[in-house]
Order: C-alpha cells, then sequence, then structure tokens
C-alpha cells in the first residue's frame, strides 16, 4: 500500500511536467515549426509502424444530405462480424420495422480475414472543435470507418478486397431492403433538397409468374429473359450497352399486363417506379425524373397511349383505327377521358425516346423500362423499335392453360370434370382472365370448386351468346353501310348524270345570253367572223 503511495507521490509531477511542456508547445511553438514536428513524427512513426489505414467517411465533403454509399455499404459488410465481435452495438431499423441490422458502435474493432490475410475495421468518431451550435448534428460528429492493415497487403486490399467488400455490403443491402413502389409529384413537390420527384410507399403487390394465368413456355420465356437480363452486368459493357432492357406490354384490359410487372418486380427483387407522364412538366422534368430512379427498378409508363399526345400522326392513326376497335375502346373511354383532361404536359415524343436511350439513361443501369397499351398498333413506331422496347409481350384473352393456373390458384383444383367442357367453351369464345378469375373466386363460405366452376361455364356460355349475338349485329350493320354506300353512290352516279344534262343546257343558255339576238351561228362561226375581220382588217390595211 506504501509503495503504490510512493508511486503515485512520484508520478504526480512527471504527468504536471508533461502536460506543463504540451501547453508550452501548444501556445507558443509557432504553427509552420508544429507541421515541420508532426511531419517528422509521422515519418518516424511510419518507419517503425507495420501498419496502414484507410479512412472512409460517412458523409462525402461534397454530398450534404446523402451518407456516402461505400460508408453504408461497408456498415452492412460489417453487421455480421460486428454482431458476433463487437462489445457494443448499434441497432438501426430496416424493412420499415419489420427487421433489425446490427453495427458496431463508435471506437468498436472488429477483424476480418481475406485471403488468409488479417484486417481490422475500427468505427471511429470525430467531434469538431467548435465555438457555434450546428443547426445539422452531422457538422459536429463526423463518422468514419478506419481500416487497417498491414503494408505488405497493399495490392491484395486496395485492388481486390475493398471492391468484394463494396459488393457484398451492396449485395446485403439489396437482399435486405424493403422494396419500394415510387411514383412521380406533381411540379410542386417543395423546393429545393426537400423537393422529392418520387414519393414511395412499401411495395407489396403478391402477384408472382407462379401466380400469373399465361402459357408455360412464353411464361418461361419471359422468366428467362429476365434472368439473363439481371446477371449481364459484364455483357452488357462488353458490347457497349447500357444495362437496361425494353419491355412492351400490349393486350386487351383484364389480361394480366399490371400483374406481370409486378411479378417481374417480385421476381428480381425490383423497386418500381410508375411513372405518369401526364404529371410530368417538360422533357427537363423526366430527365431529372429518370436521374432520381436508383438501378435495380423497373420504370413503368401505364397505358402509354393515352398518356400524351405525342405525335399528330398518331392522332390520325387514331381515327383511323376507331371503328375497329370500337368496343375495346369502350372499356378503357373513362380511363383515356380522364387522361384527356390531364393532357397539359410538354413532354414530347424526343423527349421521351431520349429518356429511353438517350445518354442520361445510362445512368446506374440495371433498369427495365415497360410500357403497357391496350392498342400497340396506335403507337408511333420509333417508340417501340427494337433497341428501346426489346421485347414485346402479347397478353391476351384465357387460354386452357390459364384458365388451369387460374384454377389452382383460386380453387386449389388440378382436373375437374368441367375441365374439358371449359376447355371447348375456351376456344369458342373470347374471355379475359380478370373475367375467369373473378367468376373462379368462391363469394361464400358454401361455395366450392363445383359452384365456381359452373359459373364460369355458364359465364363463358353467356359470353359465346353475346360475342354471337354482336357479330350479328356487326354483320346486319356492315350490310346496312354497304347498302346505304351504295344507295348514296346511285345517289351520286344520279345528280351527276343531271349536272351533266344541266351543264349542256347551261351552255346552251349561256350562249343563248350571250347573244341576246339569237345569233347562234353568228356566235358558232366566231373564229370566221374574226378571220373575216382579220381579212377586213388586211383588207383594210
Ligand atoms: N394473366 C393473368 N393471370 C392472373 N391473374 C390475372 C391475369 N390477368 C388478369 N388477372 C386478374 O385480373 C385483374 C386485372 O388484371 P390486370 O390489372 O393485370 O390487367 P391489365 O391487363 O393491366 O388491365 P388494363 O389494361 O385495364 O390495365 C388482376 O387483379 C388479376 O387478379
Ligand atoms: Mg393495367
Amino acid at each position: 500500500m506504501m509503495m503504490m503511495q510512493d508511486v503515485w507521490t512520484q508520478l504526480g509531477p512527471t504527468i504536471a511536467t508533461i502536460m506543463f511542456a504540451w501547453t508550452m508547445y501548444q501556445n507558443y511553438f509557432p504553427h509552420e515549426l508544429r507541421g515541420h514536428i508532426r511531419r517528422y513524427t509521422d515519418k518516424l512513426v511510419t518507419y517503425f509502424y507495420p501498419y496502414m489505414h484507410i479512412i472512409f467517411h460517412e458523409y462525402e465533403t461534397d454530398g450534404w444530405f446523402e451518407r456516402s454509399k461505400a460508408y453504408v455499404a461497408i456498415e452492412r459488410y460489417l453487421s455480421k462480424n460486428s454482431s458476433t465481435q463487437a462489445k457494443r452495438l448499434k441497432a438501426n431499423v430496416v424493412k420499415d420495422g419489420q427487421s433489425l441490422v446490427l453495427t458496431m458502435d463508435d471506437h468498436e474493432e472488429v477483424t476480418d480475414e481475406y485471403k488468409g490475410e488479417k484486417v481490422w475495421w475500427i468505427s471511429s468518431q470525430q467531434i469538431a472543435n467548435r465555438q457555434t451550435i450546428s443547426w445539422y448534428p452531422r457538422e459536429d460528429e463526423k463518422r468514419y470507418f478506419k481500416l487497417k492493415f498491414h503494408r505488405k497487403n497493399r495490392e491484395l486490399i486496395t485492388a481486390s478486397y475493398l471492391k468484394y467488400v463494396l459488393d457484398e455490403g451492396k449485395a446485403i443491402s439489396v437482399r435486405e431492403r424493403q422494396r419500394k413502389l415510387y411514383t412521380n409529384n406533381k411540379g410542386d413537390g417543395g423546393y429545393g433538397y426537400r423537393r422529392r420527384m418520387w414519393s414511395q410507399v412499401v411495395f407489396e403487390h403478391p402477384s408472382t409468374f407462379d401466380t400469373l394465368a399465361m402459357e408455360p413456355n412464353k411464361k418461361q420465356e419471359i422468366m428467362d429473359d429476365l434472368q439473363t437480363f439481371s446477371k449481364s452486368k459484364a455483357y452488357y459493357a462488353k458490347i457497349g450497352k447500357a444495362w437496361k432492357r425494353g419491355y412492351l406490354l400490349y393486350g386487351p384490359p383484364g389480361t394480366g399486363k399490371s400483374s406481370m410487372i409486378a411479378a417481374m418486380a417480385n421476381f428480381l427483387q425490383y423497386d418500381v417506379y410508375d411513372l405518369e407522364l401526364t404529371a410530368v412538366k417538360d422533357n427537363t422534368e423526366l430527365r431529372k425524373l429518370l436521374i432520381d430512379t436508383t438501378s435495380k427498378s423497373i420504370i413503368v409508363i401505364e397505358d402509354i397511349d393515352c398518356s400524351l399526345d405525342l405525335t399528330g400522326q398518331r392522332e390520325k392513326k387514331k381515327d383511323d383505327k376507331e371503328e375497329e376497335v370500337k368496343d375495346e375502346k369502350d372499356a378503357v373511354k373513362e380511363k383515356m377521358k380522364n387522361r384527356e383532361e390531364k393532357k397539359q404536359s410538354e413532354v414530347t415524343l424526343s423527349g421521351l425516346l431520349n429518356f429511353i436511350d438517350g445518354l442520361w439513361s445510362a445512368i446506374g443501369g440495371e433498369r427495365l423500362i415497360v410500357f403497357t397499351t391496350n392498342f400497340v398498333e396506335k403507337l408511333d413506331p420509333a417508340l417501340i423499335r427494337r433497341g428501346r422496347m426489346d421485347k414485346h409481350i402479347v397478353l391476351s384473352y384465357c387460354c386452357f392453360d390459364s384458365f388451369k393456373v387460374l384454377a389452382n390458384n383460386y380453387l386449389d383444383v388440378e382436373s375437374h370434370d368441367h375441365f374439358p367442357e371449359i376447355r371447348r367453351l375456351l376456344g369458342e369464345t373470347n374471355i379475359t382472365p380478370a373475367d375467369v378469375a373473378e367468376n373462379l373466386m368462391p363469394k361464400s363460405s358454401k361455395e366450392n370448386a363445383n359452384t365456381c366452376l359452373e359459373r364460369l361455364i355458364k359465364a363463358l356460355e353467356t359470353a359465346k351468346e353475346e360475342a354471337k349475338l354482336k357479330a350479328e349485329e356487326e354483320e346486319r350493320e356492315k350490310a346496312e353501310k354497304e347498302k346505304e354506300e351504295k344507295n348514296k353512290e346511285a345517289a351520286a352516279e344520279e345528280a351527276n348524270n343531271t349536272d351533266t344534262v344541266n351543264e349542256n343546257g347551261k351552255s346552251e343558255s349561256n350562249i343563248v345570253k350571250e347573244n341576246p339576238e339569237g345569233n347562234v351561228a353568228k356566235e358558232n362561226g366566231k373564229s370566221e367572223n374574226n378571220g373575216v375581220k382579220e381579212n377586213d382588217d388586211i383588207s383594210k390595211g
């Protein structure tokens, strides 16, 4: 006990002397001189100290409000090691409160191993020595990760380990993130940094390729295509193409276009940006929206044909095809009417083409652009040519294969006595998967597979009957129209004939009028007369 007291008695003045010397050094040594001394001590330390450090700041100097992507990726990467090694942990909520990510707290250290070499990660924070109060807490606390490794591993760490950490971290973020459904705000969504181009909600659509009713081969082809795309980063780079792909989904209403987009997003684990073109002010805003999207996303423009008056050409086509698509048009009449009211946007076709494959479209990569339409024939060919819309997928009326998927989904039935009849009826009439699904869905606890299938058979028979009546009606209308046309032609011909007769009469009467004295011969022989006159003149001359 006495010995300890002795030590303290001796240590006290020594500490006091060191403190005094440090204060003198700080107060009276010129700044430049201190800089020199620091440099030499650093060199000395480096000479004997075998390790190197790399610092990763949480906020980059030019990024005011966004955390550095590298910092976030490292944080995610280290979460696995942190939860087992660090003594103090921070819990961050992800997936909108559904799960937690544990990261190491400030001034904690964890180790990692790469190709047999050990590295250290230290989480630190610098507290700024400021006299003023900042509105932004992060200005005072600057967090960073410090990576420590042996000098001999410099090449390994900088060339390969860091890339590995960032890729892994990003992959973990993608796996753990809650996917979002974004929609664009109208131009008044705030100012400056507060201005958000997109509003977001959690994407929770349950549609998958399993629940999607379509021919199995076609479905597999689409899934393969998507899978190949998502793994082709290097290939796209090699062929010099931006890493994006366009899909055009077309077909009558209720055939599963929107359901397929949701299935695509769920299959690839992508976010969805639902772009409402009519709310975009002009081409500049369209470009800003594009820049504000992230990779691993699907940008969707639904009902592209009624979104904007993209070309005069399209309007003309609309008139031509009007009759042909009359019935389908009824179904989307309301949709178009609503859009019609909103046609104040100045987005042009060329703006949209640039959006799809201009220079800006390559930013970020790994993006799908999907257009849907009920009337593919109305779209400008430039908009849907390959390279812009690479894959054209038609979604059509329900076939027997599609029905089987729906029966399995809705009723857990793989085969049934009613199937052959349904197969026959599906071959004879057009019904959308949406209508089939509605008929298959039990409406009360008393309904079973049999009642639902019977309801579908009735609906199919009704649809068939209606189609027959409609065809007859159309036939009648066509015949009437033809008759009307013929009558019109006949009337026109008759009118023409009458005109010709009148025309002749008119010329006669004109002659009579021009020659009130009734000197027809004189008129007919005008040249003669003239000649005579000329001759007269000559004779005169
Ligand atoms: N191919 C399909 N597979 C499974 N369900 C489908 C399919 N088609 C339609 N449905 C059902 O019908 C409903 C409407 O389908 P969806 O919204 O995908 O049609 P759409 O083609 O996008 O129609 P619109 O052209 O009017 O936008 C869906 O909620 C779904 O339940
Ligand atoms: Mg739709």
